[in-house]
């Protein structure tokens, strides 16, 4: 079994890979924590291996993908110690090779570069990822696999969380589209500013951008809120909750069509 650990800014995701099924069997998510400690991680991950009946020695290797740096000591002390297995941590180096036409290819966050390994697979085509976690994020791809450029916005709850937190008056309101685009109170007009909004963003957004690539390209959704806005249920060829995942393995297991560059 392989387990896939995805660090997000909002979660830490375990994704349990059984080979012999060919597919994604398990996720557990923990909160990010920046001063989460190997023991709370340890016991957390005991329960959870004990309710599912997960045995440590079914899992044969480990690959990390971590937006925050400052929970990786603390993952490869729990991979070492409570797995007992080292762990392939993704950087920079391991898409060295990889063509990227973006000025700063090392700044690329190594989630968004797992989207492109695993989307490039998928298509072997141009590709728009949309992956909606702490940032919405969009990663265009080109036909030879190139990362043509990233945008960055902040998600859906950051935005919700930004309103309550530099405003005196409005409250942290609950993810949920309203019927109506047009607002009746407090909480229904940050509900319909904010997912009515946020589809006009991404639906502006893929326009632009395959306007721009000169082509339509196909367009693949992930993150953990990328099922929230239904009102782009036709805007995706497909909803993938498992890419990041997916390219972790990939990339960890050097099994990608793209020359990503040596891992060693
Ligand atoms: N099954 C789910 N149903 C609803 N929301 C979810 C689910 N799983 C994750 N989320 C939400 O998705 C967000 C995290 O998305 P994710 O893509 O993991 O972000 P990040 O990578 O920035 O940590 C969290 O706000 C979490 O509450
Ligand atoms: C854009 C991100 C914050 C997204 O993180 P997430 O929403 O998955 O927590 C992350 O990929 C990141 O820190 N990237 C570095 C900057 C870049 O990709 O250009
Ligand atoms: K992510």
């Amino acid at each position: 079994m392989f387990l896939a650990i995805d660090a997000g800014n909002s979660n830490i995701v375990f994704g349990f890979y059984d080979e012999t099924k060919n597919k994604w069997i398990y996720e557990f998510r923990v909160e990010t924590s920046r001063n989460l400690s190997v023991l709370q991680l340890e016991k957390t991950i005991h329960l959870f291996f004990l309710e599912n009946n997960i045995k440590i020695d079914l899992i044969t290797q480990v690959g990390i993908s971590s937006v925050v740096p400052e929970v990786n000591p603390i993952l490869q002390q729990f991979c070492m110690e409570y797995l007992g297995h080292t762990c392939y941590l993704i950087d920079g180096n391991s898409y060295k090779k990889l063509k990227v036409s973006t000025a700063r290819p090392n700044e690329i966050g190594s989630d968004l570069m797992c989207n492109v390994a695993a989307a490039y697979e998928k298509f072997k085509d141009t590709a728009i990822i949309v992956d909606f976690g702490t940032a919405l994020t969009f990663t265009a791809i080109g036909q030879d696999g190139k990362v043509l450029g990233v945008n960055i916005v902040p998600g859906l709850k950051t935005a919700i969380k930004s309103l309550f937190s530099n405003t005196s008056k409005l409250p942290e309101v609950e993810l949920k589209l309203p019927k109506s685009a047009l607002g009746r109170d407090t909480i229904h007009s940050i509900q319909s500013g904010i997912l009515y909004g946020y589809t006009g963003l991404v639906k502006g957004m893929l326009e632009t951008m395959q306007q721009e690539i000169g082509k339509p390209c196909h367009v693949i959704a992930t993150g953990g809120l990328s099922s929230i806005l239904t009102t782009l249920k036709d805007t995706f060829e497909s909803v993938d909750r498992n890419l990041t995942m997916e390219g972790i393995r990939l990339i960890t297991q050097g099994n990608t069509t793209l020359e990503m560059g040596s891992k060693d």
